[in-house]
């Protein structure tokens, strides 16, 4: 490979497995289409991705482009418990990052590798900040749906009314979107939630909506047609979703999770073609021993095969660590396989797996409906329980287990069970079966060559080469083309400049 000249883009990640996922994978893309990306998040973090993933010092080559990572200490010891709250975590996080950023866009312009922009995920408003003193452009990516980034746009701008103490159980009437029940609203929005800290790290975002050049989102323009369409003329969005599937690299290795994925691979060959129920709920979301205990049950009256993500609590974080029923996984036997991690882009494609019973998280829902993998709804918190409304009644891909934690009711064994079998055999499973192929039928012409994702993907990447010139050009460091030229990537990873 000769040498090239790549525009390098900077990825800030706040450290959440369902924030690192879609940022990185929109790295990949970007690299795809010829840019150096870096990704970076916290130490404490990039020490798990190491560990887990296939993450090394080296430069990936990915498509046209490559990945590199670089991760920044947020000041804390290895074991201190307030990671966990976020009230805490995020200052702490706001103000070494307006520290240690600056410093590692610096060192990387010494080392030949000026960043032309920055993309932050959610809970990091902060980043645009950095880009904005150090005269670079930022874009923003979304990482729930636009449904759920329209909801939180109008209840920060006050719109409409949304539940309040003085009025709990209204509805609420968005343009060009169904009307939400009190209960489908984003829950971090109820004057209940009792996580007012992640409604307080998302409005934090929002306050700084205007200093983005862009809203990427992990969505598709033909998933949420209208919305995305309504929220252009307001925003600068643009959809480049699913960003799971990378066309142009659909064999990168580079993966960003926090925990070495169990093999279960073997186990789904070794079963019949639609045999087996996936239950996972994502990396965030705990059930108390008694839901546990009654899904546990669901499953083994359902007679179905099963795979369970059963993924342990971090030692701060205060939730109970989790037992299966006495003599649940013996009664099981083969039928049943309970992992703590599981490599679930892989599952999901895989041909036995029926049906996916999720916490209905933004990414593992974007997974579902791209691999063509009816669901069992069973949300819990924040945009869960909208994404639930959408795959049940917009989408027509789910049957719904549950409307979320605060309803704060036992979801019974035999709710479970009649749900697992409404969703594997009969009209209604043939149904969300034809409907989950046309959606992944149409998740995969967005991001092919020429689709819509692909498109505003290929603009937004012309956009940053275009900015870089500028950016390069006030700052004096333009080569002779405008951007650093690099040349073959060295064994340690280090980048050759070309002069
Ligand atoms: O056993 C598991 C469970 C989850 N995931 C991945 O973790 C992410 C979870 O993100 P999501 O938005 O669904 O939920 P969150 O964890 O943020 O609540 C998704 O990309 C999943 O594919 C995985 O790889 N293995
Ligand atoms: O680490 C945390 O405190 C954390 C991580 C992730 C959280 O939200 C999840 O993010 C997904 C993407 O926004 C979303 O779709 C999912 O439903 C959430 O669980 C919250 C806190």
């Amino acid at each position: 490979m000769g040498s090239e000249a790549l525009v390098h883009v900077l990825l800030v990640s706040f450290p959440g497995q369902g924030h690192v996922n879609p940022l990185l994978r929109l790295g990949k893309r970007l690299a795809s289409k010829g840019l150096l990306v870096t990704f970076t998040t916290p130490e404490s973090i990039g020490k798990a991705m190491r560990k887990a993933s296939n993450i090394g010092e080296e430069l990936s080559p990915v498509g046209d482009g490559f990945i590199r990572f670089e991760f920044f200490e947020d000041g804390w010891d290895e074991d201190e418990i307030r990671r966990q709250d976020l009230d805490q975590y995020l200052p702490q996080l706001e103000k070494v990052g307006k520290v240690l950023i600056p410093e590692m866009i610096r060192r990387n312009a010494e080392q030949g590798r000026p960043i032309s922009c920055l993309i932050n995920n959610p809970f990091i408003p902060w980043v645009s900040d950095v880009a904005d003193s150090l005269g670079l452009p930022s874009a923003m990516l979304w990482v729930q749906s636009c449904a759920c980034f329209t909801s939180y746009y109008y209840y920060y701008h006050g719109l409409v009314p949304f539940p309040s103490e003085t009025a709990m159980e209204i509805d609420v009437q968005l343009p060009c979107m169904p009307l939400l029940k009190h209960d489908e609203v984003p829950s971090f929005l109820y004057p209940t939630t009792p996580y007012p800290f992640l409604r307080r790290a998302i409005m934090g975002q929002y306050k700084n909506l205007d200093k983005p050049f862009c809203i990427l989102m992990d969505t598709f323009q033909e998933l949420e047609h209208e919305i995305i369409e309504y929220m252009s003329k307001i925003s600068p969005i643009k959809t480049v979703g699913p960003l799971f599937k990378n066309p142009k690299a659909p064999n990168a290795t580079v993966k960003g999770d926090f925990m070495k994925a169990d093999d279960c691979v073997g186990w789904l060959d070794s079963k019949p073609a639609s045999s087996i129920v996936y239950v996972s709920f994502g990396s965030v979301v705990y059930l108390k021993q008694d839901q546990w205990d009654e899904i546990a049950y669901g499953l083994l009256n359902s007679g179905v095969n099963f795979l369970w993500v059963m993924k342990p609590p971090h030692k701060d974080s205060g939730y109970e660590v989790l037992k299966m029923p006495e003599g649940f996984l013996e009664k099981a036997g083969d039928r049943g396989k309970v992992v703590q991690w599981s490599p679930q882009e892989q599952v999901l494609a895989h041909p036995s797996v029926a049906c996916f019973v999720t916490h209905c998280g933004w990414n593992s829902t974007m997974e579902a409906l791209t691999s063509g993998m009816p669901v069992v709804a069973f949300p819990q918190w924040g945009d869960q329980v909208t994404d639930a409304k959408y795959l049940v009644d917009v989408f027509k891909v789910g049957v719904r287990m549950c409307r979320g934690e605060a309803e704060n009711k036992l979801i019974t064994r035999d709710v479970v069970e009649q749900c697992l079998r409404e969703a594997t055999s009969g009209p209604k499973a043939e149904e969300m079966k034809q409907n989950s192929k046309k959606w992944s039928a149409a998740a995969e012409a967005a991001v092919a060559e020429g689709g819509s994702s692909d498109r505003n993907i290929q603009a937004f990447v012309d956009e940053v080469k275009r900015r870089s010139l500028e950016v390069l050009a006030v700052s004096g460091k333009s080569t002779a083309n405008g951007v650093a030229e690099l040349g073959e990537p060295k064994v340690n990873g280090e980048l050759k400049v070309v002069s």
